[in-house]
């Protein structure tokens, strides 16, 4: 297993009611032949990232540590058999709440080799594993539109709407009701009514504010309103969910919590998945399709990952049978990449590449 350190900094920084998003850290790992746990002598060497975001997941130096823990147990493990099953030994060992962008990484450089091996895209691998029906080729996106004054917003909105995208997300929380209600107001004026608005709080609301809130954007008709209430208090926001119209998605709720209890505190409409907070592409998916069936809708994002893990939440998505927007259009806030973006985004869509793998042979530079 090899890693190596990448820093990208964002075109400017996502400013968001937990501060700003600034630059990203991670690491690329690549698991070499023979540690895949297949047989074939020469199989693909897989490709994952793992890119923690502080507060999100684990800090950069704990992913390191996990990171350089689990090559050093993948050698040791390859080393002493006659088929390298090392990488696998070193993915059981990895907590996905303590350090689950350390898992993440391992287990899609794992995943990518699988389905590599298999000869067919990382999303029909994930989807077959499952026993779920073929994926689509593309996933509707919405455009991610930071905070901003009232202007500023407006024409960030638009911008998005020219580009074609037919869902927004806001980030709100960062100033005033008042405030955010008027950007709200303004965007939905400048957009009109076929356009899906989707506001994101990022836990910034007491009980009191998120009530209030609620009440002045219903008019707007949003699609949701995204983590209205600090990440632990599912009890208030199945309450705000009973007292309202405007539907809720939880995303804070799930970093590092079990989904069952937020399930089960039916304090969500929809709950929106990050595979780099949740410990992996597989781990992701599983929890998607166990949303589904408790009747919640599962929205895959990314923590703006770089293209290797922004391309894996793709194929994630696209492995949920007609899955609704989601938040992946994230790769035109980072200022640079690693490698050329396999996932254009046109028409308010994502291609889904085709494989085999992440990506064919578009990140063979990388491995
Ligand atoms: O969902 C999106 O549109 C993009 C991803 C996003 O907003 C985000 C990115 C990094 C950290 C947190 C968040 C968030 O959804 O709160
Ligand atoms: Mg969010």
């Amino acid at each position: 297993m090899r890693l190596r350190p990448f820093s990208l900094d964002l075109t400017s920084p996502l400013e968001t009611a937990r501060g700003p998003i600034a630059a990203r850290e991670g690491f690329l790992v690549s698991v070499a032949s023979g540690d895949g746990g297949t047989d074939a002598p020469d199989s693909s060497p897989g490709l994952g990232e793992a890119t923690p975001l502080p507060n999100w997941t684990e800090s950069r130096s704990a992913c390191e540590s996990a990171l350089q823990e689990s090559a050093a147990v993948a050698s040791s493990a390859s080393a002493s058999r006659a088929c390298g099953v090392g990488a696998h030994d070193a993915l059981s060992r990895l907590d996905p709440d303590e350090t689950p962008a350390a898992r993440h990484g391992v287990a899609l450089a794992l995943a990518d080799a699988a389905a590599r091996d298999a000869d067919r895209s990382l999303a029909s691998h994930l989807a077959d594993d499952r026993g779920l029906r073929s994926p689509g080729e593309s996933v509707p996106v919405n455009a991610t539109v930071g905070d901003a004054d009232a202007e500023e917003t407006v024409r960030a909105a638009e911008s998005a709407v020219d580009d074609g995208f037919r869902c927004l997300k806001v980030k709100v929380g960062a100033r005033s009701l008042d405030a955010d209600a008027e950007r709200l107001r303004a965007v939905r004026r400048a957009v009109g009514d076929e356009i899906a608005l989707r506001a994101d709080a990022n836990g910034s609301w007491d009980r009191r504010t998120a009530e209030r809130a609620l009440d002045r954007l219903e008019p707007l008709n949003l699609a949701y309103v995204e983590q209205p209430l600090p990440p632990g208090d599912l009890d208030g926001t199945a309450r705000l969910r009973d007292g309202s119209d405007v539907p809720i998605a939880l995303d804070e709720s799930l970093a590092g919590r079990d989904l069952d209890r937020v399930l089960d505190a039916g304090a969500a409409d929809v709950v929106v998945l990050k595979p780099m907070a949740l410990g992996g592409p597989d781990r992701a998916l599983s929890a998607a399709l166990r949303a589904r069936e408790a009747g919640v809708e599962p929205v895959v994002t990314t923590t703006i990952d770089a293209v290797v893990a922004r391309s894996a939440a793709v194929h994630v998505a696209a492995a949920i049978p007609n899955v609704g927007p989601c938040g992946l259009a994230t790769g035109s806030l980072l200022e640079s990449d690693l490698a050329a973006d396999p996932c254009p985004i046109a028409s308010g869509e994502t291609l889904v590449p085709s494989g085999p793998g992440l990506a064919g042979d578009a990140f063979d530079a990388l491995r």
